[in-house]
């Protein structure tokens, strides 16, 4: 039966990359007879311009019926000043992820070995790494209420926002990466603030409640703070990392770099029944778009992972990321991941490249 794929390129580099990552898609959907459809549609500042929102009901119609999403990026300087807040580009996405129950971000961060030295990193400190980050990604203060900026009696203004996770919100994103955990490496460190934050005292006192249904995962608690230092301290000391929405998201940013590059590190974003959003951990990275400059392979690695969890094709997907490593082989490397001695290529050759790969 025909599946179908919604692809929302978003802004900045967006549609660059995404449009290497569809050719990608329809290399493989040929050579796997997969009867995947693609569609597309507006997200972002790209919707606030043509509709006036930054999540059109027709994008999060189109979104709901897809078998799966493959986004780009969103936001740019275009829309920063927006001075209604629910009109930023941000939003749109928020909003997908929201309205779809895309609570269960996995953030793999892998070091191509052929990457070491892309790395700021010494390569004996990232050589081998393979961790997945498990961020909370529908919930924390990125959602909570109330939030806003208000004026105090003495006419002073403050910024609010709240932080508040439920335990049935810690409880499910828990146990996504206590089976991650399981079908790894059975170690698990749940990253929180319990120091200070009473939210996170309770998310640490979830996770040593679902650990007595996981005996065979270790599991070890770490403070943000500490956390951000040791990724880049002793990033292999990791195998499965949990934490909530704003934390998740700088300490994979973090993790990217131990990568070579943000432009390598791909996302799920997966709801209760699996299905997913896929997209780069990447921004819209204005200062590189329409240059021809971005990395395209974190969203074809993106496309990779939608194919192996919400598209039923692990082999296509396995095909795609020896592709990937195949043209790192080739020492072929867009800027970001440039070094000595290697070939740099545009986004578009790279894509090329991986394409030449897959059709061996
Ligand atoms: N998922 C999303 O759509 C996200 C959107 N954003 C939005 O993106 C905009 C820019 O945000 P920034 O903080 O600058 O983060 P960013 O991730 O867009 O860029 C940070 C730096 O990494 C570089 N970079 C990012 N992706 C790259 C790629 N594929 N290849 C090569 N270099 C790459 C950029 O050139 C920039 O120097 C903002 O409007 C922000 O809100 C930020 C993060 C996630
Ligand atoms: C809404 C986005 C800009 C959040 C983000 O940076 C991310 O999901 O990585
Ligand atoms: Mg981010």
């Amino acid at each position: 039966m025909a599946k179908n794929v919604l692809i929302l390129p978003g802004d900045g580099i967006g549609p660059e990359i995404v449009a290497q990552a569809k050719r990608v898609l329809t290399l493989v959907n040929d050579q796997f007879s997969l009867d995947l459809t693609f569609n597309e549609a507006l997200v972002g500042g790209a919707a606030i311009d043509n509709d006036g929102v930054p999540l059109p009901e027709a994008t999060l119609e189109a979104a709901k019926a897809a078998d799966a999403i493959l986004l780009g990026a969103v936001g740019g300087p275009k829309w920063d000043t927006n001075p209604d807040f629910q009109i930023r580009p941000e939003k749109g996405l928020l909003g997908i992820r929201s309205n779809l129950g895309l609570f269960g971000n996995l953030r793999p961060a892998i070091l191509y070995p052929q990457l070491a030295h892309a790395s700021t990193l010494k390569p004996e400190v990232v050589s081998g790494l393979d961790i997945l980050i498990v961020r909370e990604l529908t919930g924390g203060i990125y959602f909570g209420q109330p939030r806003g900026v208000r004026e105090k009696e003495c006419g002073i203004r403050e910024g609010y926002n709240t932080y508040v996770y439920d335990e049935n919100e810690i409880r499910r994103i828990g146990r996504v990466a206590f089976e991650a955990a399981r079908a790894r490496n059975k170690k698990l460190c749940s990253v929180d603030k319990a120091n200070v934050l009473e939210v996170t005292v309770l998310w640490r006192e979830i996770m040593e409640e679902l650990a007595k249904d996981y005996p065979d995962v270790e599991l070890s608690h770490m403070y943000v703070d500490n956390a951000a230092m040791q990724l880049v301290r002793a990033p292999k000391q990791f195998d499965v990392m949990v934490t909530g929405n704003m934390f998740g998201d700088i300490l994979s940013d973090a993790a990217a770099m131990l990568t070579g590059s943000i432009g390598m590190l791909p996302s799920a974003s997966l709801d209760v029944d699996g299905k997913g959003m896929y997209e780069p951990c990447h921004g819209s990275a204005p200062d590189i778009a329409g240059q021809g400059k971005a990395n395209p392979l974190a969203t074809i690695l993106s496309a990779a992972m939608m194919l192996r969890y919400s598209l039923d094709a692990g082999e296509a997907a396995d095909k795609i990321e020896a592709a990937v490593s195949q043209v790192l082989d080739q020492n072929l490397r867009t800027a970001d991941i440039m070094s000595e001695g290697m070939q740099e290529v545009s986004t578009s050759e790279m894509g090329d490249a991986v394409v030449a790969a897959l059709k061996g």
